[in-house]
């Protein structure tokens, strides 16, 4: 084939990975709080609370939430239970207990995602709070679930769902933090990008069902992990046999080798384990991947960056 001349989009790719950033601590406690979901919001938000209470009580310094856990997860009830997260307060509920607790716990969380409703749009979107109580970051599912199993399962997010334009990625507390919600898991560039950009961990609040949940759930953790060589946390609901969506549970966290350091079954539970950064570089030095791609032959554009400059 042919080689034609460099595009400005070629000439400015970016590595495969920055250096590693110093994490602001090398050991602390994750909580992976596996919750019920119910038709009743309130109940939801107070129940989160009581869970991130217990994990923090327990020691933990980060707590992540499942994907839309204030809500049952369907496309009729995104439009009634969606919080206008920007004007807060009243307006959105379920982030103003989560800036409470984080402040007063004194932890980072990443509040798994809730349906956010901003001017007539609706997003499937993750609040991350600092310790400061102040929201760090917004990430809005760029990954539509739009997908039709025949026989197994159909749904249609972007029915109700207008679909996130930003990878986000964070620096809190608890060291630099890329976010996905479910769906966007699937899509490995984007975990590369994060690493990329210096992520130490990966958080991904997600729904999986009974049919991918099985076959793909923690493959996808382990190869997202693997691949890039960093620690990815995931979030489900507990699940409900009798819901309209039954989520398969397995919240899970992965450590840089690929290795499952923590799970659960399908039940509530608060996963409490702890995460080692000195770990990357180690299983870095160890196994070279992301010094040893092949960047003359290969590498990974990142768009968002290059269309800024
Ligand atoms: O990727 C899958 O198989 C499941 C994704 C999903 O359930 C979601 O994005 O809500």
């Amino acid at each position: 084939m042919a080689s034609s001349s460099a595009s400005v989009a070629e000439q400015a790719r970016v590595p495969p990975a920055l250096p590693l950033p110093t994490p602001p601590v090398e050991k602390f406690k994750i909580a992976l709080c596996q919750i019920t979901v119910t038709p009743d919001k309130e109940r939801n938000i107070a129940h989160a609370r009581n869970k991130i209470q217990k994990a923090a009580a327990k020691g933990a310094k980060l707590v992540l939430l499942p994907e839309i856990w204030n809500s049952p997860y369907s496309n009729d009830c995104f439009p009634v239970y969606a919080e206008d997260i920007d004007a807060g307060g009243d307006a959105s509920p379920s982030t103003a207990m989560l800036s409470q607790l984080s402040r007063n716990l004194n932890i980072t969380i990443v509040g798994g995602s809730i349906p956010e409703r901003s001017g007539d749009q609706l997003f499937n979107t993750c609040c991350v709070f600092g310790t400061d109580g102040n929201l760090k970051a917004k990430h809005r599912k760029i990954h539509l679930f739009d997908i039709d199993i025949p026989g197994k399962i159909t749904f249609t997010e972007s029915k109700t769902l207008t679909a996130g334009e930003t990878p986000t990625i964070v620096d809190t507390e608890v060291g630099r933090i890329g976010i996905g919600i479910c769906y966007d898991i699937q899509f490995q560039e984007l975990a590369m990008i994060y690493a990329a950009r210096g992520a130490h961990l990966l958080c991904y609040p997600g729904a999986f069902n009974m049919t991918t949940g099985p076959l793909h759930w923690e493959l996808l953790q382990r190869a997202r992990a693997v691949d890039n060589q960093l620690y990815v946390a995931t979030c489900s609901p507990a699940r409900d046999a009798g819901a309209g969506y039954v989520a398969w549970g397995h919240s899970t966290l992965v450590g840089p080798f690929g290795e499952v350091l923590a799970t659960t079954e399908h039940e509530e539970a608060i996963i409490l384990v702890e995460i080692d950064y000195s770990l990357l570089q180690l299983r870095r030095t160890s196994l070279p991947l992301l010094k040893q791609g092949r960047g003359d032959l290969y590498q990974l554009v990142d768009v968002k960056r290059l269309n800024s400059q």
